[in-house]
Order: structure tokens, then sequence, then C-alpha cells
């Protein structure tokens, strides 16, 4: 971080924030851009440049500009304009008030477009047809719109993981266990569904939430009160003041007290732009809470153990949970303990781990010397003094490291490290340098960021921008993508 005086990585593509991100800087369709270098052992290379803050693949998002780059003012006008081309073709009222005569329709004109991901009212089937569509949709429906609508797929920018039932239910018994009331989800759609719908079973306790994500297609289910068009990675409300006063009047309720955040990012994301923005909302909470000002905005950030690194760094006082965290959509980030199965996927939070109690029907028992609790392979090394487990399995304590390992290395002497029984010896990798995980290297790591899109795009910028002037709607690029591989399966079959 350029002003914080941080240093974020030593290798690849740097992203540099500061206070001023956000005002003076370019635009794209995703708000304001944030800027970029390259570094190489730990040095700028090269010119600094704005790029999206939330594609991480130009493909979604073109925007390029250089730092120091002067932009003429038809440039600036057509960019604006073409920003402007991108934002969703209905406002969030508009969207509600088709919300509710939808609502008003009888179940048989209730129809949903699957193809085009859309609520449609009478006037709309005409547009639809030959479309897939989905009838009948009934109120039931309509309150769990994250099993209506198709979960995006982009790998790189939004891939859309949602939690199982399980996990919701830990998320929402455990926040209602340690007293809050209030639940900014970020990014976590199905959660907030799940509280709206326990909230109204009469035996729960009441919690109100507030969703605030990138996915505009909730905006046809939600109120402005209730969802708000957000992206996480630059702290942008695309709904300006008025939509941010929503969160803010949601965070000062009670002075402040009951509330917190719980956020769930898309894992091929940046931690420190994402840090950069709970940061902010921190201090969003604390300008309009009662508490005392050394109080933070308590936080579940939801994201794989090999982070833990990274988002120590930016937040020294959280502490990561043990409890695994799994999604219906995702075969590999699922619980339980076949095979390669068990979710890397943890909790960090600044809540006091010791208060917050994993479940004993799971296999997690309290550390007393660890005060926390943690998974049932989790021993607590004599050594190391701690429960040192990340993944879930039983690691062992190597003497010559001086620390506990994963079961699968074994102490190397050329190396003088543990490693993989087959690594490349001599190579003397200290890890990746993208997520800290030490069984590969950047280049091979299943969370690269895509620093190659970057580069795609300085490349790109030489040459002539317009050439690939695909737009960055709203519409995620998942779907449209989907209806291409459809018509294209469609011509093939028709061949
Ligand atoms: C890994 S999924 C988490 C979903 C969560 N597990 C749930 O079941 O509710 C990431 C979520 O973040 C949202 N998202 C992706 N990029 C975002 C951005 N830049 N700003 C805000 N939300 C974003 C996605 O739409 C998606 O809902
Ligand atoms: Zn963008
Ligand atoms: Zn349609
Ligand atoms: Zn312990
Ligand atoms: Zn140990
Ligand atoms: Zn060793
Ligand atoms: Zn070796």
């Amino acid at each position: 971080m350029e002003e914080a005086g941080e240093e974020v990585q030593h290798e690849g593509i740097q992203v540099l924030l500061s206070e001023r991100s956000g005002e003076d800087v370019p635009r794209c369709p995703h708000g304001p851009t944030l800027l970029f270098v390259k570094v190489s052992q730990g040095k700028e290379q090269g010119r600094r440049f704005y790029a999206c803050s939330a594609c991480r693949d130009r493909k979604d998002c073109h925007f390029f500009q250089w730092a120091d780059e002067k932009v003429s003012q038809a440039r600036l006008l057509a960019r604006e304009q073409y920003n402007g081309s991108c934002r969703p073709p209905m406002t969030h009222q508009q969207y509600m008030t088709r919300c509710q005569e939808f609502i008003a329709l009888p179940l048989a004109k209730r129809k949903f477009c699957k193809e085009c991901q859309q609520l449609l009212l009478e006037a709309d089937w005409q547009e639809h047809s030959g479309h897939h569509l989905l009838g009948d949709v009934s109120l039931a429906n309509m309150k769990r719109p994250s099993q209506l609508l198709h979960p995006l797929e982009n790998k790189k920018s939004n891939a859309q993981y949602l939690f199982t039932d399980r996990s919701c239910s830990f998320l929402l018994d455990t926040i209602i266990s340690l007293g809050y009331t209030r639940v900014l989800c970020v990014g976590t759609p199905r959660l907030h569904e799940w509280i709206r719908i326990k909230s109204l079973e009469s035996s729960k306790p009441k919690v109100k939430s507030l969703l605030l994500d990138i996915d505009f297609r909730y905006s046809q289910f939600y109120g402005e009160d209730e969802f708000c068009h957000y992206n996480m990675f630059n702290h942008h409300f695309f709904g300006g003041e008025a939509a941010q006063s929503i969160c803010q009047k949601f965070l000062k309720e009670d002075g402040g007290q009951g509330v917190i955040m719980l956020t769930d990012p898309p894992f091929g994301g940046l931690v420190d732009p994402l840090a950069f923005s709970f940061k902010k909302m921190s201090n969003m909470w604390k300008m309009s809470s009662d508490t005392d000002s050394s109080a933070e905005l308590p936080m579940f950030w939801i994201f794989p153990y090999f982070f833990e690194t990274r988002i120590l760094k930016c937040f020294p006082d959280f502490s990561m949970l043990d409890y695994q965290v799994d999604y219906d959509n995702h075969t590999l980030y699922k619980y339980g303990k076949t095979g390669r199965k068990q979710s890397p996927v943890r909790i960090f939070t600044n809540i006091s781990p010791e208060t917050i109690v994993l479940p004993a029907s799971e296999g997690y028992r309290f550390c007393s010397v660890c005060r926390r609790y943690v998974s049932s392979e989790n021993k607590h090394c004599e050594i190391c003094m701690s429960c040192t487990s990340k993944d879930g399995r039983a690691w062992k304590h190597c003497p010559p490291c001086n620390k506990c390992v994963k079961p699968s290395w074994t102490h190397c002497s050329s190396c003088n490290r543990c490693a993989l029984e087959h690594h490349s010896c001599g190579s003397n990798v200290e890890g990746c340098f993208q997520c800290g995980d030490q069984d590969h290297k950047r280049s091979s790591c299943p969370h690269r960021l895509t620093t190659g899109g970057h580069k795609k795009m300085q490349n790109q910028s030489k040459g002539n921008l317009k050439r690939s002037r695909k737009k960055a709607s709203h519409i995620p690029v998942s779907w449209k993508n989907k209806k291409k591989q459809k018509r294209q399966k469609k011509k093939k079959k028709a061949a």
C-alpha cells in the first residue's frame, strides 16, 4: 500500500492503495479503478497503470490507462458514455415496482426467464418467447432467489459459490449466540436469504440483514433497504450516496451495537483492496456508532486458509477459526473427510475465538491451552505450544524446521526444509507468492489473479483498445457465455 507504506508483494503486479483511491481516479463500469504497478524483487518496474478493481480478467472489463497518460476530453466523454451504457437497464426502484406487479399476478402467470435471469410481466412474454422459461414462480421461490438465479460462474472474478444449509445454519446460529441482531452481508446472498427466512420463524430471534453484492440481479427481489449494488474491491456503491446512506443507517441502528459484517469474497480476489474496503466499512460504522473509538466493526471474513498470512498482515487482530465452511456448488470445497474433499475455507475474525463455539457433533473440541475450538484432527503440539494444523489434517512436528508441517511433507536435508517428497530439490522456493502456500509456485497457484490479464492489458494498450470493445455490462459474463455456448451447441447439432 502506497501511503500506508506497506509493501504488498515482491513479485508480479502490485496494487497501490491510498486514501485518495476512489476520488480523482479514472472510472470503469465497476466504479473507481485501482492503481497497479509491476514489481520485481520488491522494486517497481515500469509505468503505473489503472485497471478495473473487480474484474481480474481483461475480457470482463477492458479498462486500461497509464497513470501518467494524458486523456483527451473526447476520450473521457466516450468513456463516460460507455460506463453509462453498462448500467443495468432499470433502476432499483423500477425493479421493485415490477416485483410488486409480479407478486400481484396469479401463480400461473408468474414466469421467470432462465436465459435472461429475469422475472417477467405479461408484457415481456413476447420478447422472451422461445427462451427457456420457468413457470409457477411461488412466493417461496421468490424468498430464495439464490436458488432461482443461476450462480455466476466466472472463475476469475466472480464465481458464486453458495453456502450449504449446514454452513448457513452454523453461521446464523453463531451470530445469534454471540448476541448480534444485524448482519451486513457483503457478497453473501444465500446467507442473506437464510437469515430473512429464519427470522420469520417465530422460534428464532429476529435478525436483520442487509445484502451488498455486485450481482445486480438481486435487485429484482429485494428492496432498496435490503440490497445495495456494491463493489467490495473499491467500496463503491453503484446507487451513489442514497445507497451508501442506507448502509450507514443500517450500521448506525442501536448506536452501532449488535451489528456484524460477514463477507465471503470471490477467492480470486486481491486481499489488500478487500481489506482496504473493509477498513473503510469499519470507519463508516465508527463514525456513526456510540462505541469507543478504538473498537472495530465485528467481522467474519470467509476465505481459504492459505491466505492467512496475507489477511493477518492487513488485520493483525484477526484470528482464523478451524471451522470448515462449505458450498453447494463446489465439489472440492466440501466438508468431510473424503480424501481431498476437506474444505480449505475458513472464517477470519476479530471476535475472540474462545467465544465462538464450533459444533462438537462435527468433531470440533475446545483446546484449553490455545483457548479456541479446533478440528478433531488438529493436535496440540507441545513444542509449538499450539494446535498447528491449518488444513484439518493432523500435522507433525519437524525438529530441524522447528515447526509443525503438513503430514505429506518430509524433511529434505539438501533444501534444509520440509517439502513434498517429489519437490524440485534445491530450487529454494519460498512457496507461492500469491497465496503463501508452500506446495506450489505462483505460476501454478490455483488462486492466481491473472497477473497475466493485467499484463495483457499493458500490452494491448500499446495497440488499439478499440479493437476489443466488448461491452462490460452488469449482465454477468457467465450467462452471456452460457448463452453463446448454447447457441454454438445448437448450431453444431443442426450442422
Ligand atoms: C464466493 S461467492 C459467496 C457467496 C456466499 N457463499 C453465499 O452463499 O451467500 C462471492 C459473492 O461475492 C459477490 N461478488 C463478486 N465480486 C464482487 C464485488 N466486486 N463486489 C461485491 N460483491 C462481489 C458475488 O456475486 C457472490 O455473491
Ligand atoms: Zn471494470
Ligand atoms: Zn429471456
Ligand atoms: Zn492447542
Ligand atoms: Zn509443532
Ligand atoms: Zn523440516
Ligand atoms: Zn529438497
